[in-house]
């Protein structure tokens, strides 16, 4: 089932129908029609629930889709900026002083998220890309509002040569096999590059379990927050707030709560409407292949059927599956489930 909310909106309603919102003639222009309107996507997800991978899917949608195919996109992956600064691999954590993922680090890995979102929002101000894509769990209020805090900064600041509009994109993955199957794969990538497998396994199953302690769901009063200008995200109020959602790789009820304001730029008009589409279509674009994947990936049959007389590699594949199982039981999951869910957006109602 597909469901997008859409708020009080002049004009939306013409946009859907793919014509152009602004011919409305109730809608007045931005202040400074000179100044480019860009956007920043706010990723916000657990680890492993598939935020990187959609991210690549929407900016694939975007270079495709000809209403947005000039938009130059860019991703910034806090991940990626902490892989940067260590030199050797990421070291297995004897205790929770050197678990980086310990509510007692936070700050040291904010300093990463900090440093991406630094690099994000220079690359639209610096005309190196229109869309910066900002790839970190966000799990934390207190890191959504320093997002949208810097944002505000950035947009009141008179050297600032574009004004950014932040698109907060939600990525949940609570389906069991799937869930099993993303952290199988997260063994493979090159925080675990020099580690076996079931220690690569446990390890990250024990990131998530820190993450579980600090995670707090994106609610729907968080969002009018910032949507109804209040305390860190005044802009919001002008010109729109907009929240995205792609549930266990588009099996889930969608989500989108679509904001649209008098002054809302025809730029972000066009990007939000197409990312509306995406999200409501992901499951049939991006979504099948992956959902077959993981159902043959659990399918015991299939793995004797593809590993014929290769011993070794059933057994192997057999070995995964039960880890897998083990350490990702199923109280594991509706926990998971519980805390992605609980209170948050995705659920909620009134909205959804
Ligand atoms: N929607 C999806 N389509 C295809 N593969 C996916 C999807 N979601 C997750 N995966 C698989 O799970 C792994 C972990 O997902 P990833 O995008 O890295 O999660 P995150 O960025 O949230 O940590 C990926 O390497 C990919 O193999
Ligand atoms: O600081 P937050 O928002 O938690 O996000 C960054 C973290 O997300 C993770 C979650 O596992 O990203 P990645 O999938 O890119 O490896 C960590 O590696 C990274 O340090």
């Amino acid at each position: 089932m597909c469901n997008t909310t859409i708020l009080p909106i002049p004009g939306y309603a013409k946009a859907l129908m793919g014509l152009s919102a602004s011919t409305n003639s109730s809608r007045s222009r931005p202040t400074s029609a000179s100044i480019p309107h860009k956007h920043v996507v706010i990723l916000i997800g657990l680890p492993a629930s598939g935020k990187s991978t959609v991210a690549e899917h929407l900016t694939r949608f975007l270079a495709i889709d000809n209403r947005t195919n000039t938009i130059r996109c860019r991703i910034f992956n806090a991940g990626d900026y902490r892989r940067m600064a260590s030199k050797t691999t990421m070291a297995i954590p004897s205790s929770s002083k050197d678990d980086l993922f310990s509510p007692r680090n936070s700050k040291k890995k904010d300093r990463f998220a900090r440093l991406a979102f630094t690099d994000a929002l220079r690359a639209l101000d610096e005309d190196i890309c229109d869309l910066s894509v900002f790839d970190a769990t966000n799990s934390t209020v207190e890191r959504r509002e320093y997002l949208f805090r810097e944002i505000e900064t950035f947009n009141a600041a008179a050297h600032s040569r574009c004004i950014i509009r932040p698109l907060v994109l939600h990525v949940t993955c609570t389906d069991k096999h799937m869930v099993r199957f993303n952290i199988h794969r997260k063994a493979y990538n090159s925080d675990y590059a020099d580690k076996v497998y079931d220690l690569s396994v446990k390890d990250f199953v024990h990131r998530l379990q820190q993450y579980q302690t600090q995670y707090v769901p994106y609610t729907v009063s968080e969002y009018y927050r910032y949507a109804n200008g209040k305390q860190v995200a005044r802009a919001q109020q002008t010109y729109g707030s907009f929240y995205f959602h792609v549930g266990n790789a588009g099996l889930s009820p969608q989500c989108n709560i679509l904001n649209f304001t008098p002054r809302v730029s025809d730029e972000t008009t066009t990007l939000v409407k197409t990312i509306a589409f995406f999200t409501m279509h992901y499951r049939e674009m991006y979504g099948k292949p992956y959902i077959s994947t993981v159902n043959a990936f659990f399918s015991v049959q299939r793995t004797l059927k593809n590993n014929g007389l290769n011993l070794g590699k059933t057994k192997e594949k057999l070995h995964h599956l039960v880890l897998l199982r083990k350490v990702i039981d199923a109280s594991f999951v509706r926990s998971m489930d519980d805390l992605v869910n609980s209170g948050s957006i995705t659920y909620s109602r009134k909205n959804c």
